[in-house]
């Protein structure tokens, strides 16, 4: 690619192996999860994802996406548990999303696209900083919550109205006192499998943890996420939509689920 990769015809997934050769790698994520093939797996721990409203910082529009940053220099705010040993501090969430409320997750169910998918990104605190933690094979655990379309769901009207402030590229403001638990669904049932970062630089550093149970999500909701964009100001204007990487090959892996 001449220029910076995105999610379009000269710059999208297809296209991101010719800067980031590890997209052909052994571990790529996203996938199709196929749940009569994941092996239910009775040693995995239940979840525990404890979270510091306080320790919600800003909310910036990166031009992939939009990502809620969260203050990283404690462990108040972390994952345990699940198929991760030691404690992963959460650094961010994002969300990915399509054009269309027939596609825009990043992982799929028996070939099933979501609307949208949300990430909520921790990192090995075995590891001095999320920059390093992220080039280590266990360095991070990412937690994939599935959007299904139904009724407007009012615990993400608080990222949802932030988004006007952040319309353009490299724009950010302040979001404080937020607290991502409120985003999760009742169950914490979910699948596991090694994987990698989704978008550039695709670093095979993740262990997914998808959650099984979607939240939901309204139309109108979703068109406030396209309401965003990939241009920054005094670009032409590109609605930020599409921005997700469609399932890469499962190659030598198995799913694992933390139910039957
Ligand atoms: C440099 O930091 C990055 C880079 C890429 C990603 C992508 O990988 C996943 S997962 N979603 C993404 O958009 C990221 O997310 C944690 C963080
Ligand atoms: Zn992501």
């Amino acid at each position: 690619m001449s220029h910076g990769w995105g999610y379009g015809p000269t710059n999208g997934p297809d296209k991101w192996g010719e800067d980031f050769p590890v997209a052909n790698g052994p571990r790529q994520s996203p996938i199709n999860i196929v749940p009569r093939e994941a092996q239910y797996d009775h040693t995995l721990k239940a979840l525990k994802l404890k979270y510091d409203p306080s320790n919600s910082n800003g909310i910036l529009n990166n031009g992939h996406s939009f990502q809620v940053d969260f203050l990283d220099d404690t462990d108040s705010s972390t994952l345990t548990g699940g198929p991760i040993s030691g404690t992963y501090r959460l650094k961010q969430f994002h969300f990915h999303w399509g054009a269309s409320d027939d596609r825009g997750s990043e992982h799929t169910v028996n070939g099933i696209n979501f609307p949208c998918e949300l990430h909520l990104v921790h990192w090995n605190t075995k590891y001095p900083s999320f920059g390093e933690a992220a080039s280590q094979p266990d360095g991070l655990a990412v937690v994939g919550v599935f959007l299904k379309i139904g009724a407007a769901n009012p615990r993400l009207q608080k990222v949802l109205d932030a988004l006007d402030a952040i319309k353009s590229k490299g724009k950010q403001t302040t979001f404080p006192n937020f607290d991502p638990k409120t985003l999760l669904p009742g169950s914490l049932h979910y699948w596991t499998y090694d994987g990698s970062l989704t978008t550039p630089p695709l670093l095979e550093s993740v262990t997914w943890i998808v959650l099984k149970e979607p939240i939901s999500v309204s139309p109108a909701q979703m068109a406030k996420f396209r309401s965003l964009l990939f241009t920054g100001e005094g670009e032409s204007p590109c609605c930020m939509e599409d921005n997700y990487r469609p399932p890469q090959p499962l190659k030598d892996r198995k799913v694992r689920a933390s139910f039957k």
